[in-house]
């Protein structure tokens, strides 16, 4: 619990005012609002009582994990984690909808970290995810978390973590699974099926199964079809529990409806959809610059110089068939090339592309981590992708669909606690105009026209 004593306020206080001046969020969950005078002094005091995610989690996820996410800075419950904690650890399936960046891998992790057994040697909980990079950025997460905190050295009851991810080593992970099996996977879904299919790996003991990013997953025709055969042939819904986590879930009523449909979940599913009328963080601003395709770099190079972001990602699509069939240079590289030559800022400046080969994206991955800098990527990058420093994004190229556009936009504004605005930048063509005013309408948000003169 935290206690927050905010000095002297005047009588009358409402609780957003109260949340101002003691720096927490409105939305920050609430246990009980006193206000009145202190006894000793006379003055006015007030206390919020805050739920802390130790409150909310306590007996159910062992003390060394709590106190691990308490020294990394997760003390405070995010709203999604509030609301989703409680039916996790209570052991029902759900289905997580929640804004970018709002906090959901934390909160499957915990609920993992509750139901496995260190003791025992198997895989019991898993976790699917798209894309090697999202799957080395979980790994990470729930490492940091199994990690012993100080003073707890002589705790035994570790448990590992094993990345199965594409363009990983699958024969050492062939032995290492036949050797002593992890406790948890975090896996793509290629990966994954090769070893189901050799035998090498069985979901038998499975407790936790989660897929990250559930809509990217089943709408890509291969992906959705290893995840059918997953939910249904290679584990059951009796003995696991199931857990779907995205920031967009088109259609969910549907998407509930196949859940209890074709047995991916059980029939009392629930459904913890945070902020529903408001799909995309409120920290984010957007605007539009219109200018033809041959000025799109000036552009963007002046913008970049003019926001001095503190790290940005520059979103380009992936090259067309036919650009590819006249010999052109992708999208991607011309970009990078540019921003090389001419950009004169303080920042690096990255590529992360699907083309690249597996080390040449790691590579680019731990850079990244490194620090600030100016990121040229596909939508690769679009999902879950973690780089808190990130202030500003910019779309090169407009993304195809509305879903793309909001998790493009959600790789900023990702700190939870703060107030920090962010931006999010389309250079669009008059024609484009109308496909953005649709992802406005579709996504609930105003773009902003930015009109550059030579003034400007
Ligand atoms: N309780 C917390 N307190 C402080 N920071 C938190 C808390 N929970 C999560 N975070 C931080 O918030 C950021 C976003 O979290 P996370 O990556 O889980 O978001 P997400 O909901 O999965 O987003 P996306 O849908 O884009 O994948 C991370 O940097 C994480 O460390």
């Amino acid at each position: 619990m935290v206690r927050v004593a905010a000095p002297a306020p005047p009588r009358a206080i409402s609780y957003h005012r109260l949340c101002r001046i003691t720096s927490l969020r409105p939305s920050a969950p609430q246990r009980v609002f006193t206000c009145g005078p202190d006894r000793a002094s006379g003055a006015a005091t007030a206390v919020v009582e805050a739920l802390t995610l130790r409150d909310i989690c306590q007996s159910r996820v062992p003390e060394h994990v709590l106190r691990r996410a308490e020294d990394i800075g997760f003390t405070l419950p995010t709203e999604v984690q509030r609301q989703s904690l409680p039916v996790l650890l209570s052991g029902k399936d759900c289905v997580l909808q929640a804004q970018t960046g709002s906090g959901k891998t934390l909160a499957y992790l915990l609920l993992i970290f509750s139901a496995i057994n260190p003791q025992r040697s198997a895989v019991q909980a898993l976790v699917i995810v798209p894309t090697r990079e999202l799957g080395m950025q979980v790994a990470s997460v729930a490492r940091m978390l199994a990690a012993k905190p100080t003073g707890f050295e002589s705790v035994d009851e570790t448990c590992t973590i094993m990345a199965l991810l594409d363009g990983g080593m699958l024969k050492r992970h062939k032995t290492w699974l036949k050797a002593e099996p992890p406790e948890i996977v975090v896996a793509t879904l290629s990966s994954l099926c090769q070893m189901l299919e050799k035998n090498v790996l069985k979901l038998d003991t499975i407790r936790v199964l989660v897929v990250d990013e559930v809509d990217f997953m089943f709408n890509s025709s291969k992906q959705g079809q290893y995840l059918r055969k997953l939910l249904t042939s290679y584990s059951t819904i009796v003995t696991r529990q199931t857990i779907f986590a995205s920031a967009s879930i088109p259609q969910h009523n549907r998407f509930l409806y196949d859940c209890v449909q074709q047995k991916w979940t059980k029939n009392d599913v629930v459904h913890v959809h945070v902020n529903a009328v408001e799909p995309l963080p409120s920290c984010l601003r957007h605007r539009y610059v219109t200018c033809g395709k041959n000025e799109k770099l000036e552009v963007l190079l002046f913008l970049l110089h003019r926001d001095a972001p503190r790290a940005a990602i520059i979103f380009v699509n992936d090259q067309s068939e036919k650009s590819k069939r006249a010999g052109d240079l992708p999208s991607a590289l011309k970009v990078l090339e540019s921003l090389k030559a001419n950009y004169s800022g303080r920042l690096e400046v990255r590529l992360l592309e699907e083309d690249m080969n597996f080390n040449a994206r790691a590579a680019s991955l731990s850079e990244l981590r490194r620090g600030g800098c100016l990121l040229v990527a596909t939508d690769i990058a679009g999902r879950g992708f973690d780089l808190p420093e990130t202030t500003h994004i910019y779309n090169f190229d407009l993304p195809k669909t509305a879903v793309d556009y909001l998790h493009r936009a959600g790789r900023a504004g990702r700190r939870p606690f703060s107030d920090e605005i962010c931006t999010v930048t389309s250079l669009i063509s008059q024609e484009e105009r109308f496909v953005l005013q649709r992802f406005e309408n579709q996504l609930v948000f105003e773009c902003q026209e930015l009109t550059l003169t030579s003034s400007t």
